[in-house]
This record gives C-alpha cells, structure tokens and sequence, in this order.
C-alpha cells in the first residue's frame, strides 16, 4: 500500500500536467482540492489565470482543422465590463472566458436567468474583439422563439442591427450575413449544417444551450459534436449550458483521454439567482378556495373542469394578491405598482390552451389580454407576447412546453403549471408512435419555473399537491432516443450519412436498443425506406436511405402510415391518407359508450359507407367534422360538443388529430406534397374509385401486415340460410328446443342493430334476416353490428321459458322430455355465425 502512494502521486501530478497545461501551482491546488471532493470537477469562483491549453496530444491534426483567423469583419464595438448588467453570471466574466478558451468542452450550469444565454457568448465575443482576433459563434436554443427573441434582445443590448454582427437563423429564415459574429440557431439547422460540412471548423465556439432538453436532436447534436471534435475539428470549443443539468452525465460523455486515463469534462457553477421566486402547491391554495381540491392521481392524465377552474381563479385572485404586495411595497420604500403583473400559464396541448382561452374570454370585466402560445402559432403571433400589455390590463400567456425555457417574457410575475407535458413517445398499445399526455418532470418544470422570477420577484403555483409532486413526478425525462421505436431511430442516423448505424448509435450518449438492428434493418429495405448496399459487402446492419426513407424520418407516425402518406400523395388521396395517418396515431376519437356501446358502433359503421374499414371512419368522420367548423355550423363550443354526442365523436380526440393533421401537412409539403386546396367534387362512379384506390394504398403501406380473405362461396352460404341472402341474414345457433317460442325475445335483441325482417327458425337455429333500407348493395351494417355483438362478448340473456309455460304455448304438441331438463332460466350466450 506504502508503495503505491507515490506512483499514484506521479500519475496524478502527469494527469494534472496533462490537464491544466501551464498553470500555476496555486491554482492547481485549488481545483485539485476541488475536483477530491466529485470527480466530475465543479468548480466555483475558482481563480483560473488565462492559459494557453497543452495541446500536444492534438498536433497531429492541426493540419485538417482551421484555427479562427485573425478578425477581417467589422469592428465589434467592444464593451467594458461596467456596460454589462449586473446579472449573476457578470461577477464571473473573466474566470469563464478563460476557462472556456483553455478547454475543449465545458459545462456551465447556473440558475435560470443567471445571463447563460444573453452574457455568456458576449464576453466571449468581446475578449476577442479585444485581442482583435476573428471569433465566430453559435448558440443553439430548441425552440424558434428562444432563438429569434433572444438574438432581438442581444442585438438590442449592443445596440446593433439585428441580422448584422448578433443574428438568429431558424428553419428556412436567417437574419445573417457574412459578418455576422454572433448566431441563434435552433438545434435542429445548427445539426443539419454540421451533417452537412461533416467539420465544425466554421464556428469557433459552439454553445449548446438548454442541453437537458434530451430531443432526438439534442442527442445526435451531442453525437455529432463529440465525433467531429474528436477527429477534424479540434480547435473548436464546446460549451453545454442549463440551469437543471445532470452534470456528471454530460461531463463523462465528454470525457478526453490524457495520459492514458479517461478526464472528464469540466464543469462551472455560476452561483446565484437574479430575483427568487416562490413556489407553492395545491395544498397552499386549499385555503384560497372555498371547495375541497381534488389532488391529482398518477394515472389520471387529464385536466378536470375543476383544474380549469381553479386555474382561472387563482388568475382573478392576483388582484388581492398584487393589493397585498402594493400596500407592502409601498411600506418597504413607497414603490408603486402600476402594472398588474402577467401570468404564464403552461398546458400540455392545443386543445387545453383553447379550452382555458374560451372559459377566461368569458371573463370580460377582468381585462385580461390572452396570449396563446404553440407551434400552430405563427412565429409573428408568437413575438406578440413579449409587448407590454395594454395598460391596466393584465396579459395571460397560454403556452404549451414551447416557452419553458430559454425565453424572457420581462413582464412575467407568474407561473401557473399542470405540470402536464405531451411527448412522442412509442404507445404500449398499438407499438405506433404517438404524442401522449404525460407528467412533466421536475427538471422541465423547473425550467416553466424560472420563466419567473427574471426582472423582479416571481411566483409558481404548480397544480399538483407538494406530495405528489416529491413522490410521482419524475426527475429527468427519458431522453427521446431511448423511447422512439429503433425503426425511426436508424432512418434518422442515416440522415447524419457518418458511418455505419450501430457502431454510430453506440456513441450516443443514451444510446437505444440496439439488440433488434439486424431485422429492423431487413424491415426498412422490405418497405423500401432503405436499399440494400451496393458496395459488394454483405450488409445485413445498414442500407442506403431512399426518397420514402428521407421522408419518414421526417414525419413523427409510424412508418407504416408514413409510407401510406407517401403512396397517398402518389395516387392523389394524400388528404386522406394524412387523416387516416394522424388518426391512427392518436387514441380513437370514435366514441363508444359502455351504455351505448351498439349506437357508437352503428355510428362508426355509417362513417364507414358500407367499407368494413376503421381508416375510412376516419376519413368521412373527419371530413364531417373539418367541413361543418369550415362552415360556421360549429363556431360555438356547445354546438361542437353536441354534434360530437350526436354522431358518437369526441371533440377533444378529434382536434388532436386536427392538430397532427396539419403537422403532417405542413411536413410532407417539405418534399414538394401538397392536398389541393379545393379538391374536385368528383361524382358517384369516381366517388367509388376513389375509395378502390385508397384502400389499394392503405394494403399496399401495410405490406407484408395484410392477410387474404378467403374467397366466399356465397351458394354454399346461401344453402346454410336456407336461402336466405348471407349479406342481410345472420345465423343464431345452439337455441334451446322449440325454439320458435323465442322469436319475441330475439326481435326485441336483433332490434338494438337494425329493422329485422323476418326471423324463421330450423330445430336448434334461427334466421334473422334485415330490412335492406338503402339501394347500397353489400354487407348490411346491422349484419356487421350483429356480428359485433357477438364477438365482442356483449352478454345477452335469452329468458328459457319454464316448462309449463311451454306446454301452454306448445299447445297439443308432445313435450314430456322438457319436464326433466335443466334449461329452466339458464343465461346462455348467443353464438351468431355469418355466412357469406
Ligand atoms: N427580452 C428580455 N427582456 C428583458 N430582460 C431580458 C430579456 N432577455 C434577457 N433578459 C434579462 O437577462 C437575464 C438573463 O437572461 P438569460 O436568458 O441570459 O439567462 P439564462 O441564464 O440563459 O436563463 P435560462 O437558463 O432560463 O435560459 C434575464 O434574467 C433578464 O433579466
């Protein structure tokens, strides 16, 4: 043991030589105290003396990777440290950017509002503008409305043009030039570009903000920046941001081998918060409400009317609330309050920010400015919530996840969360993707949080009991990669085009499941998203991406019903085929009560036209729904609802669908696949082909999940109804004797699917034969609905009539056998056969 003390000294002080490069042995000892203390090295206020990296171990590279150049661009107009504001993050300037500049990867967590986003990248712009040296950096943010008001209020802040030496770039919109220094990007176009140049040499440093958002996206960014870094592009900094990270995590994956041993990544705390901000729970506001609030349960993913309620009461009592604040403030200091502070209110969904905007629109007297705020909004509406509301009104922010991080809304005092989130996610069920409600978790709702809290003091009320909220809400969310099925996984890492898919997945931070890769890959080229490799080697673990491979990697349904888009646009019933794809992705907007559970069918089964298909339901439901909303007949939500009870649909499912309707259209019309705007109204005959064609699409996507009807011999059918034609006649089998004596009962029962025609019986069987209403030739929806009744177990009880009582009806006919038989009042369950 004495022996191995001072080789282990040696190793430590090669790491530390290895580590620190130049430094001076004061500081060294600081952070060596430090680092004992967790070996993923946190440091605060530490007292680091810019160095100059030892990068021995990278000189083999210099060549391929470009150090940035001496600066050409325009002057950066640089600022001095007392222009900064005073934010938490300003005390720590000159440690961080010389912490940054001797590293290649760092992690910096500090509280939400601490200045990581707006300050940080600005010393770092400025230190080089002092060198007059050439920087170039990007920030990714993972929503378009943190990137494009973030770089507003950096570009207002150096009092610059935006577009000019601070822009913003996301999707297809850029406000950039060439002299631009200083880039907002969503992670998705920053990951993309990267795919694309396969370097990061264009950036001198690449801050990955809010990297505990674990997307897809995020996970392949972080892939990718690791792959390249490691191998051409050396010279580039790297720098993952959050308030609410796993530090350990990323500093691990992060990790660099120097002198033999794996060193993780550094890490740095910027200590303190702008302004505090409160929290409470259901239980603090028990005493606000006259009622007993209900908490909520794990299960029970939903919003009650009640939570509604609650909701917008608490928004009228800020009034008392703001009262008690001002009579407070005005004692502390005589400040006025004369704005009335706005609230965000986080939702899981469209549908939830609509049903809390209809109930809060009623409240006139309240001047209340509502705000929604999601995806479908358009990013112009979007950049309506960051103006000052209308004085003496107070502006209420329905939001889904899309503001819960990164943004600053100044105005924002409040914070209302469900603590509710929707995610896509692989349903248990159906295996297909599908967005489900689900519990937000901790590390999401603290970031809904420090919307708060930014300019002055904040407030969240989170709509959940403090116990539920210790005991069931989760603390991370499980990174995107690990939940989409592998299928879509391995399309998108094609997409990267860097290698083969598992060796490449397998350097993912929280790298799948990767057991399935053989035959998912056999799955991808079966339904040609990818084509067997050409390059000569038996490749039974990747392919080559195709067009249909491209696009469903785009499109977040199962691959299946992307691939039915796609043969959808190709045949000219893309319309239909995006319904059809959106509504298998979500739970059934078909309604089937357990009371009503035949008139939800028979409802279902008119939708249907006579195809025995859910798909096209579907599609004639949703057109129903789509083109009375476009007509007026359903402006109010009262009308919606009851031609929701009328026809068997659930509103709420059925805008769901809408929601992921358009999402798809507003994909697919990426790749150049548009629905006409007015379709032609075609007339009956093509009405029939139409239908043809894309039930051939729907069997052609599903390939090889389909199977053969066999054919039907509709004589040897007809000879076992005695005739009677098998499209309106359904068979009862296993009727106690004298059946005949049952043909009330049976009516009456028959009667719940349809108009029976005529019932006859055979010994032990009976007939039941339906009125044909329509001239629409086929199965009879009654026929299907009788059917239904059979298979799905509905129990019905046929009374068997007392021995007596048959000899009463039975009159002269001999029936001694009965006396002794067991059938008196047994329940039996009816067996109905079709024959066709
Ligand atoms: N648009 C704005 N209007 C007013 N103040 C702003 C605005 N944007 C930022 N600020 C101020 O700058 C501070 C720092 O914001 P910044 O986004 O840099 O913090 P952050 O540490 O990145 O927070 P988060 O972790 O929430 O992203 C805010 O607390 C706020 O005081």
């Amino acid at each position: 043991m004495q022996k191995e003390a001072p080789e282990k000294e040696r190793q430590d002080t090669e790491l530390w030589q290895g580590r620190y490069g130049r430094m001076r042995e004061t500081e060294k000892s600081v952070l060596l105290h430090r680092e004992q203390k967790d070996s993923s090295i946190i440091l605060k206020h530490s007292v680091l003396i810019p160095v100059i990296p030892d990068d021995s171990s990278q000189k083999a590279d210099v060549g391929r990777s470009q150090k940035p150049e001496p600066s050409k661009g325009p002057p950066l107009s640089p600022r001095t440290s007392s222009e900064y504001p005073s934010l938490p993050i300003t005390k720590n300037k000159e440690e961080l950017v010389s912490f940054i500049e001797s590293n290649s990867v760092v992690i910096i967590r500090g509280a939400t509002g601490s200045g990581k986003t707006t300050q940080l990248p600005q010393f770092i712009l400025d230190h080089y503008n002092e060198k007059n040296a050439l920087c170039n950096i990007v920030v990714t943010q993972p929503r378009k409305i943190g990137a494009t008001s973030i770089a507003r209020w950096v570009a207002a802040q150096r009092k610059c043009t935006l577009g000019s030496l601070v822009g913003y770039q996301v999707a297809l919109e850029k406000m950039a030039t060439e002299h631009t220094r200083l880039i907002y990007m969503t992670t998705g176009v920053l990951l993309q570009k990267l795919v694309l140049a396969k370097s990061l040499t264009e950036y001198s440093h690449i801050f990955v903000d809010e990297v505990h958002e674990r997307t897809e996206d995020m996970d392949f960014l972080l892939l990718v920046l690791r792959k390249l870094l490691h191998s051409n592009s050396r010279h580039v900094k790297i720098i993952l941001m959050s308030a609410t990270i796993n530090c350990r995590e990323f500093a691990d994956y992060f990790a660099t081998p120097i002198w033999g041993k794996m060193s993780p990544a550094y890490v740095f705390e910027v200590e303190g918060a702008p302004y505090t901000i409160e929290e409470f729970y259901l239980d603090d506001l028990q005493k606000l409400f006259p009622y007993r609030i209900e908490p909520p349960y794990p299960d029970d993913l939903m919003i009650s009317p009640k939570m509604y309620d609650l909701a917008i009461s608490l928004i009228q009592n800020f009034d008392e609330i703001e009262g008690k604040d001002f009579s407070k403030a005005q004692k502390d200091g005589g400040l006025t309050l004369s704005e009335r502070g706005s609230v965000l209110v986080f939702l899981p969904g469209i549908h939830e920010i609509r049903c809390m905007q209809e109930t809060l629109a009623k409240l006139v007297h309240q001047r209340l400015q509502i705000y929604p705020l999601h995806s479908s909004v358009t990013l112009e509406e979007q950049n309506g919530v960051f103006f000052s509301p209308v004085p003496g009104y107070r502006k209420v922010i329905l939001s889904t996840n899309i503001a819960e991080s990164s943004v600053t809304v100044p105005d924002v005092k409040y914070v209302i969360d469900f603590c509710l989130a929707r995610r896509l996610v692989c349903d248990k069920d159906t295996n297909y993707q599908s967005l489900l409600l689900t519990w937000a978790s901790k590390t999401n709702c603290n970031q809904r949080k420090g919307r708060a809290g930014r300019v002055s003091k904040g407030y969240c009320y989170r709509l959940v009991t403090k116990d539920f909220w210790t005991n069931e809400i989760p603390e991370y969310m499980i990174p995107e990669m690990q939940l989409v099925p592998l299928s879509t996984i391995l399309l998108k890492v094609k997409l990267l085009n860097m290698g083969d898919p598992r060796s490449l997945l397998s350097t993912a931070l929280s790298p799948p499941n990767l057991v399935d890769i053989v035959r998912t890959v056999l799955q991808l080229i079966e339904m040609g998203a990818l084509s067997a490799k050409t390059d000569g080697k038996t490749q039974s673990e990747d392919g080559e991406l195709t067009f249909l491979g491209r696009v469903l990697a785009h499109l977040p349904v199962d691959l299946y019903l992307g691939k039915m888009i796609v043969l959808g646009h190709v045949f000219g019933c893309l319309d239909e085929c995006l319904i059809i794809a959106a509504s298998h992705s979500l739970k059934s907007f078909f309604a089937i009560p357990a009371i009503q559970q035949l008139a939800g069918h028979r409802s279902k089964l008119a939708f249907a036209r006579g195809v025995p298909s859910d798909s096209m339901a579907f599609v004639n439901a949703f057109k129903a729904w789509y083109s009375a909303r476009k007509k007026g007949e359903l402006r109010h939500p009262k009308d919606e609802l009851s031609w929701g009870r009328e026809n068997f649909i659930q509103i709420r499912r059925i805008r769901e669908v809408a929601e992921l309707y358009e999402d798809l259209k507003k994909r697919v019309s990426q790749f150049n696949m548009h629905v006409p705007e007015e379709p032609p109204s075609p007339h009956n005959s093509s009405k029939h082909r139409q239908t043809f064609i894309l039930l051939v699409v729907i069997a052609g996507a599903f390939y090889p999940n389909y199977f053969f009807q066999q054919e039907t011999d509709d004589r040897q059918a007809c000879k076992e109804l005695m005739g009677l034609n098998p499209q309106t006649t359904v068979m009862v089998k296993n009727l106690p004797p004298y059946s005949f004596l049952y043909y009330k009962q049976l009516q009456s029962l028959f009667r719940l699917c349809g108009q029976v025609k005529t019932i006859s019986f055979d010994c032990s069987r009976a007939y039941v034969e339906f009125h044909r209403t329509s001239k629409d030739s086929g199965v009879l929806p009654e026929v299907t609905l009788s059917l239904l009744m059979a298979n799905k177990g509905f129990r019905r009880e046929l009374s068997i009539y007392p021995s007596e009582q048959i000899e009463i009806c039975a009159g002269r006919r001999a029936i001694t056998h009965l006396r002794f038989s067991r059938y008196s009042s047994v329940i039996i369950q009816l067996l109905f056969e079709l024959n066709m």
